[in-house]
């Protein structure tokens, strides 16, 4: 397989940026390799090098997007992701009404551009716990498995 991977990530406080890690140890070790970039250092163009995208944002204001997501979040609509699969995934906090909603969001993007969403959104509590971590590892070959080896 020499597919190759990106996962963009939006990250305030640290809980996101660690989940993408923790799904990016996953995806290596279901053995591709990947590109972790956060939503500040990627341009929307880039997308389009890659057969599989991973976006993960927190959840801010009222069950929206973080203020850093939104250029890129607009700019995908010049995408088609037709053949590409792709996921979303989030740290959130359960004590909001629309808990982990960006993630949400951002899986209507990928659908509505064509992607095929392989899996449902990981939502992650606040600070991943040992155990969450080990389930974001899982994601990322689960990711990988129902991408490439069906
Ligand atoms: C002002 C504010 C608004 C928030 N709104 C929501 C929300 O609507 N839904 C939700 O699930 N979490 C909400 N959160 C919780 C964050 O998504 C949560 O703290 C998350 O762990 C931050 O992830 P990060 O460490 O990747 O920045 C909010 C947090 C803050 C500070």
């Amino acid at each position: 397989m020499n597919a190759a991977c990106l996962i963009v990530y939006a990250s305030m406080t640290g809980n996101t940026e660690e989940i993408a890690c923790h799904i990016g140890k996953g995806i290596e070790e279901a053995g591709l390799t990947v590109v972790i970039k956060d939503i500040l250092e990627i341009d929307v163009e880039e997308l389009r090098n890659y057969d599989a995208i991973l976006l993960g944002a927190y959840t801010w204001g009222d069950g929206d997007l973080p203020d850093e997501f939104l250029d890129f979040y607009h700019e995908m609509d010049s995408l088609d992701l037709t053949g590409k699969v792709a996921a979303a995934f989030g740290s959130c906090d359960s004590s909001y009404e629309h808990w982990g909603r960006a993630v949400e969001i951002l899986t209507e993007k990928l659908v509505e551009l064509g992607a095929d969403v392989v899996l449902d959104g990981l939502k992650i509590d606040l600070v991943p716990t040992t155990a969450e971590l080990e389930q974001c590892i899982g994601f990322g070959k689960l990711f990988v498995e129902k991408s490439f080896l069906k």
